[in-house]
């Protein structure tokens, strides 16, 4: 469902003014409904209308989710992405269960180095702890001949890189694992994150994929999981009642996507960017679930694309609020009613950017269609399960990879 969207790679990018803001990624203050106001719940069923219906992104203000929660959850990101690279390489995603650390996968192999590379600037902040002897072959994760990697802020040249960004043509299965997870490798965006799920999952969605089992780091202390699940568990509940409200705003019973949300598969992902002038740390894309919700640092570097102008437009980072938006599920469910818009990342800003994304993914085995009174489908029904796998093979791979952008 990504769009074709044509940008030239060396445009760059335009700060939102408040008003372009207000048109494409409005805020939503949900303080009134949450002190019960007589009014705010219609009012706040109106704005989510109009969002999901231009962008499907919108920011929602006085949120539920405790503060202390939030700054718990980033002190933990913060603390999973200081931990030594051999250790965190020792958690390598699972592409079956989706769980565990994807690579910064800019580095420079020692021994390898190219001339192009004189003159480039090293940035120290952006090498690995603890890198200097690991065997990332021993891990699923092979570079030939690697004995140690530090990565740099800048690539040598600004010529695309050949690397392949998607996750190859198998499917995921527990025994092609290791093929996928080598091309996920050689992905070329510029962050490094973490995902992880319900942590009390049932012993029959342990074997479903794309949900567990969680892969927690050793040695992180009692707070960190803790810390993490709260964070999963309260965006969780909340994702459910913005559904209700999505519901409403279709004009649906608030139930509506009861059955889609029961016993849902979920993933928080947290993500690190370091700052690049000419690096995306997200490519562009858009989400396959249904809601995503996510809280952000004072870093700026979300992109979106602005559907009148066809351009990526970037936007202002408030921590206070949550950045909402609807992925290709809900883009499904509601006929194309709702928008699920491409968006990318580029973190310009100087300092590392921290977010952690919640992804409302639904019922694996829920078969996804435009909901009753939206309209014939015109695209076959596809199950929760097909529709993320199609996703991860092909949302990577459709679109130009965008090395030598200017942010
Ligand atoms: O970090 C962000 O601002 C967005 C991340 C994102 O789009 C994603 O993980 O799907
Ligand atoms: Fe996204």
């Amino acid at each position: 469902m990504l769009s074709q969207l044509i940008q030239n790679t060396s445009d760059s990018v335009r700060t939102a003014t408040p008003e372009e803001e207000e048109r494409l990624c409005p805020v939503i203050d949900f303080g009134p409904l949450l002190a019960n106001e007589p009014g705010a719940r219609e009012k706040i069923v109106e704005q989510l209308r109009l969002a999901c219906e231009s962008t499907g992104f919108f920011q929602i203000l006085n949120h539920p989710i405790g503060k202390d929660v939030i700054k718990n959850a980033f002190r933990a990101s913060k603390h999973f992405f200081e931990l030594p690279f051999d250790e965190k390489l020792m958690l390598s995603k699972d592409m079956f269960s989706n769980r565990g650390y994807e690579l910064l996968k800019d580095f420079v192999l020692e021994g390898e180095e190219d001339s192009s590379l004189d003159g480039v600037v090293l940035d120290d902040d952006l090498s690995f702890p603890g890198s200097s002897s690991f065997t990332p072959s021993s891990l699923g994760c092979p570079i030939p001949s690697a004995q140690s990697l530090s990565t740099y802020a800048e690539p040598p040249d600004s010529s695309p890189t050949t690397w392949n960004t998607g996750l190859g043509d198998s499917t995921p299965s527990t025994s092609n694992n290791a093929a996928l997870h080598d091309s996920e490798c050689m992905s070329n965006e510029f962050r490094e994150s973490f995902y992880f799920g319900n942590d009390n999952l049932s012993k029959e969605r342990l074997l479903r994929p794309f949900q567990g089992p969680n892969k927690w780091p050793s040695n992180t202390g009692a707070n960190f999981r803790t810390s993490l699940v709260q964070y999963h568990d309260e965006m969780a509940a909340f994702a459910n009642q913005v559904m209700c409200l999505l519901a409403e705003s279709l004009g649906l019973a608030p139930n509506a996507f009861d059955e889609f949300c029961s016993d849902p598969t979920t993933a928080i992902r947290l993500l690190r960017y370091p700052s690049s002038y000419n690096r995306t740390g997200v490519n562009d894309h858009t989400d396959a679930d249904a809601l995503t919700l996510m809280a952000q640092d004072e870093v700026r570097g979300l992109q979106i694309v602005d559907p009148v102008s066809q351009s990526f437009v970037a936007v202002s980072a408030r921590p206070s609020a949550l950045v909402a938006n609807l992925g290709d599920i809900m883009a499904i469910l509601t006929n194309n009613r709702y928008k699920s818009s491409v968006h990318r990342v580029c973190n310009t800003s100087g300092h590392d950017r921290y977010t952690i994304p919640f992804f409302l993914q639904g019922n694996i085995d829920y078969v996804v269609a435009p909901l009753p009174g939206l309209g014939p489908s015109t695209t076959e029904p596809i199950a929760v399960e097909d529709l993320l796998r199609d996703h991860f093979h092909n949302s990577y791979t459709s679109h130009t990879t965008t090395t030598s952008l200017v942010c």
